[in-house]
């Protein structure tokens, strides 16, 4: 049997399980483990686990699993609580400005009384189909929109697109998407590796505002509801016809902390 010590985390209503693994005592191999860990029964729960590594040159490196206990693409949401777990705990040089590493490469974070601005991948390809946008925003997301998000069977309707031939064998997260008044607008996400809709999905509403930009070229600044509250995407576009200077900014906040037998 050994410990864990672990703190939780919230981004939106996107929650994680992050654990301080600068000793390397973590094994992120150990699928079956992580997926124990994010159990809502029989772990602590979570829609996905974080590990903070140690890094040469950047504050920190992040290494994020969905709740099926694989290793995946970026999560903005959990970008932005590891952000603001760094800074409580004292890992960054500056708690204002810094930067770490993830699997898309590195990010820079600003941190302000809770708030985390979040620096996302430039976005360089936007497949633009009748139906449906498709792009990549650290991770895979398929973006459509809907008149009314509330009446939305976002958990079936998803869960096709999930698994549609179209996006084998990866899959995709699958994002509906409803315009508000101006540069409003509201999404509802299904998450692949989480296999069922969470609160919020940090790379999914970048995605929505691009896609949402793509109908409403004069707005580049959106401020998204998801269910689990409120997020905010800025981005410029760049020269090659894709987006730069891409931003995500909402809460980051520490729920508890604890530590687990196992
Ligand atoms: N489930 C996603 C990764 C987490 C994305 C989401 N939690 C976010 O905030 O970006 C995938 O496997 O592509």
């Amino acid at each position: 049997m050994k410990n864990i010590h672990f703190h939780k985390y919230q981004g939106a209503g996107n929650d994680f399980i992050i654990i301080d693994n600068r000793k390397g005592t973590f094994d992120g191999n150990d699928t079956t483990l992580i997926e124990h860990l994010c159990n809502r029964r029989f772990g602590i729960g979570g829609d996905g686990l974080m590990l903070l590594e140690d890094h040469p040159v950047h504050d920190f490196t992040m290494r994020y699993f969905n709740s099926d206990g694989g290793e995946a693409s970026m999560c903005g949401n959990g970008g932005r609580c590891i952000a603001a777990f760094a800074v409580h705990k004292g890992v960054v040089s500056n708690p204002d400005k810094f930067s770490f590493m993830a699997v898309d490469g590195e990010h820079l974070a600003e941190y302000k009384s809770g708030i985390v601005n979040l620096k996302m991948i430039d976005v360089n390809s936007v497949n633009k189909e009748n139906k449906f946008t498709y792009l990549n925003t650290g991770s895979p997301h398929h973006v459509c929109f809907v008149d009314d998000v509330a009446k939305t069977d976002v958990y079936n309707e998803g869960k096709n697109i999930r698994y549609s031939e179209r996006y084998q064998p990866d899959g995709t997260n699958v994002n509906f998407v409803q315009f508000k008044t101006g540069n409003e607008i509201k999404v509802r996400t299904y998450e692949r590796g989480v296999e069922d809709e969470t609160l919020a999905c940090g790379t999914g509403v970048v995605a929505s505002a691009i896609s949402a930009h793509l109908k409403k070229p004069s707005f580049s600044e959106f401020d998204i509801e998801v269910l689990g509250g409120k997020l905010k995407v800025c981005f410029e576009p760049n020269s090659e016809g894709g987006f730069k200077n891409v931003w995500l900014e909402g809460p980051a906040t520490f729920v508890f902390e604890g530590t687990i037998e196992i």
